[in-house]
């Protein structure tokens, strides 16, 4: 598992024809924010609103919030243009951070995306997310969490999409989400295995606060290292859920501390007050820490 560095509690979609909301974006104390091209901008908007972002970018003013762009599918006829205004904007050094590529199906795709972002000429550090919301994405997982190991591909996280899955499997989209707990599971693991962070799902009842509480606390249970969202009222409770409380924080650097005293180095395992720790639980103090550090230094 990864160090983090950068926090990912909380990325807010907007769409990218909304001016007012791209505007308020900048104020707001989510991690991310994700300008969309795809299902929040209508067909005839498409156009439009690409301008809008490519000048949105350009004027900048989201630091230190992470700043990505969704593209239209690939199949798409907009979805050429799309990334060619990244790249634009990528290689005059006016970002964004990523660009976020909808309805990924195998690994091959980035490889593609990859090269096209090299040949328009994007800045190296421009990261490239992907959703997993089609049937054959969550099978194949596995192969596209791994494609980061390609670096041509520039993958860097992977983004859940369960209305896409619900509309393309009928599984229902619940609270609790037994219907899809396997799929979401089987995806965290699958991003571990090909060390790339894994965002959860949007929670569509944006009023129901309590609900999306339960299913950030849920999020953070399985492992995901934030959550995306549509409304500036869920940054917030988000941002709680995903921030490791100050008693794991200081545990976590007592922990680091105790195995970093002189007469445990050669020992692979200590107790504190009666519990058995080891080395992998330094690992885990020490991104416990690394977090709350990152988190700490964003003010
Ligand atoms: C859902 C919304 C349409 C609701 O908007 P609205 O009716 O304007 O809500 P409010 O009046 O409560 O808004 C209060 C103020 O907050 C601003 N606002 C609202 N939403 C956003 C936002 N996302 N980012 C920034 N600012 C926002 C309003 O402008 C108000 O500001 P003020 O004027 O100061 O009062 C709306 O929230 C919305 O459009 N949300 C995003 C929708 C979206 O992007 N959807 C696509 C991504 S989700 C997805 O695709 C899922 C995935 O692919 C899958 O398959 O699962
Ligand atoms: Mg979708």
């Amino acid at each position: 598992m990864s160090t983090i560095v950068r926090p990912r509690r909380s990325v807010l979609f907007m769409p990218g024809s909304n001016a007012r909301a791209l505007e308020k974006a900048r104020t707001l104390p989510a991690d991310g924010v994700v300008i969309d091209l795809e299902d929040a901008v209508a067909p005839d908007a498409k156009a439009d609103a690409r301008a809008q972002v490519a000048a949105t970018l350009r004027a900048g003013g989201f630091a230190p919030r992470e700043v990505v762009v969704r593209t239209n599918a690939v199949d798409t006829p907009w979805f050429e243009e799309d990334l060619a205004v990244v790249a634009r904007a990528s290689a005059e050094g006016a970002g964004p951070d990523a660009v976020l590529i909808p309805k990924v199906s195998d690994a091959e795709t980035l490889v593609t995306i990859g090269r096209r972002l090299d040949a328009l000429g994007a800045a190296p550090a421009l990261r490239v997310w992907a959703m997993i919301e089609t049937p054959l994405a969550v099978l194949r997982a596995l192969d596209i969490a791994l494609a980061a190991r390609n670096p041509v591909t520039r993958l860097a996280v992977l983004v859940l999409g369960t209305n896409d899955l619900s509309k393309e499997t009928g599984a229902r989209v619940v609270p609790g989400r037994a219907p899809m707990m396997g799929w979401l599971s089987h995806c965290v693991l699958a991003a571990r295995a090909g060390g790339v962070e894994v965002l959860d799902a949007v929670w569509n009842a944006f009023r129901d606060l309590d609900g999306f509480a339960r299913e950030c606390a849920q999020a953070a249970e399985m492992g995901f290292d934030g959550k995306t969202l549509i409304h500036p009222g869920q940054i917030e409770p988000c941002n709680a859920a995903f921030t490791p409380p100050p008693g794991e924080v200081e545990a976590a650097r007592a922990l680091i501390a105790l195995f970093d005293r002189p007469e445990n180095a050669g020992k692979g395992v200590v107790q504190i007050e009666g519990r058995m720790v080891e080395r992998m639980h330094a690992d885990i103090a020490r991104r416990t820490v690394a977090l709350a550090d990152a988190i700490a230094a964003r003010g």
